[in-house]
């Protein structure tokens, strides 16, 4: 076999406080994270969210240390991972693609066509498909591989989702383990599954499967950890206006706390590293929210990152990857039959499903208008005298 590469895809995060605005307009700005009728609203719209949210953001990064520990880590398990595909007897060079920050998607794959990788495994580090995560970096690298006839020649294989692998599940069980055995009554404690959420209408309209294998790799966790704790899990992280899944994680806590519930352990499952949503808001914001409800003895499942049988995990994932035949990036992106990608589906006349959103899409884009009237003081009502 040639040359082998893996590409490490994940989310990416600003390193230091400077970086939070761009960071945060980069991730505004793509259509798999705020899904628009008018792509030339895209920009402007991101720019806007980005300059709006960047304070209350950089005060959260402030409270970890003033940047995200996601390059740091993603870096340690491409390290990690090289190592034991080595011992497992496969050399590869291991790249790290970030969506939104560095190092970029777009250099990873520069380095990969420089280093002439014959055999590439694309791996993102979500365990569960979501088209806002592994589908936005996907459609990426599907538009890197149709402009530059430089990659047409790398046989690749993607891997879309992975929250079935024993490895994995085996990994967030022992580490699940370990917190439990923290309380004095192990069996009482009641383990939290706090997943990243996504808009409602992902999962409804455009058919996104990251619920259903968000609900299906809990279940798994929970059979492989094979102990008796009640569990429960809710969504955190949300962002905007309009309805993300349920039940939110802040509300599953407070019920939680009324109906007595004292130990708990909150377990995050969509990451795999330590970011700001496990150490920000998990240790800090809905810390508080717990103990206001009560809920005295609250404790956190660490993120996998270096853990060697999660990295094990990955290094059978690639190894199986480099042996099945391969699957690719057309296919991953419409990996289930109704996942639709960005752009969204044809306009279709009468009260369909897709009108009813596409008129709340219209409010939504005149409420957007009079908002930034009401901050610019220019626009339209002001140009026909109604608001001066
Ligand atoms: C499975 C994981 C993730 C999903 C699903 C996801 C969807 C999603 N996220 C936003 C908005 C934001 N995400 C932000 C940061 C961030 N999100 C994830 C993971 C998922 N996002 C990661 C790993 C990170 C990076 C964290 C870090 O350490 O820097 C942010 C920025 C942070 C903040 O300001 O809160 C935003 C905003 C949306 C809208 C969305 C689905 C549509
Ligand atoms: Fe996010």
């Amino acid at each position: 076999m040639g040359r082998v590469g893996v590409l490490l895809l994940n989310l990416g995060g600003p390193d230091k406080l400077e970086d939070v605005g761009p960071f945060l307009y980069n991730l505004f700005s793509d259509p798999e994270i705020i899904r628009l009728p008018f792509r030339w609203l895209q920009k402007p719209l991101a720019w806007f969210i980005a300059t709006r949210r960047t304070r209350t953001s950089q005060e959260n990064y402030k409270q970890i240390g003033g940047g995200s520990p996601l390059r740091r880590i993603t870096e340690a398990q491409g390290e990690a991972l090289k190592e034991q595909l080595g011992y497992l007897g496969q050399e590869a060079d291991i790249y790290v693609g970030m969506r939104y920050w560095h190092p970029y998607t777009e250099e990873a794959i520069a380095q990969i066509t420089q280093d002439n990788i014959e055999h590439l495994v694309i791996l993102p580090l979500y365990p569960q498909f979501s088209i806002s995560t592994s589908g936005s970096s996907f459609r990426l690298l599907e538009k890197l591989w149709q402009e530059d006839p430089k990659l047409q020649p790398i046989d690749y294989t993607v891997i879309p989702s992975w929250y079935k692998e024993p490895g994995y599940l085996q990994a967030m069980a022992a580490l699940i383990a370990q917190e439990l055995e923290q309380f004095p009554n192990p069996d009482e404690v009641h383990v939290f599954f706090s997943a990243h959420g996504v808009p409602k209408s992902y999962v409804e309209e455009a058919g996104d499967p990251y619920q259903q294998e968000i609900e299906e790799c809990t279940a798994l966790i929970m059979q492989t950890l094979n102990r008796p704790n009640a569990h429960t899990l809710a969504y955190q992280s949300r962002v905007g206006p309009v309805e993300w899944l349920q039940p939110y994680t802040e509300d599953a806590l407070k019920e939680l706390g009324a109906q007595g519930v004292k130990d708990l352990v909150v377990v995050p499952i969509s990451f795999v590293s330590e970011h700001i949503e496990t150490l920000q808001e998990i240790d800090i914001e809905y810390r508080e929210v717990a103990e206001e409800a009560g809920i005295h003895n609250f404790r956190r499942v660490p993120a996998p990152n270096t853990h060697p049988v999660f990295i094990n995990a990955l290094a059978d994932l690639v190894i199986d990857a480099l042996k099945n035949p391969s699957f690719k990036l057309s296919q991953a992106a419409q990996m289930k039959k109704r996942v639709k990608m960005y752009p969204q589906e044809r306009w279709e006349w009468g009260l369909t499903t897709s009108a009813e959103v596409w008129n709340g899409r219209i409010a939504m884009l005149g409420f957007i208008a009079l908002i930034i009237e009401l901050i610019t003081g220019h626009g339209f009502l002001h140009m026909i005298g109604l608001l001066q």
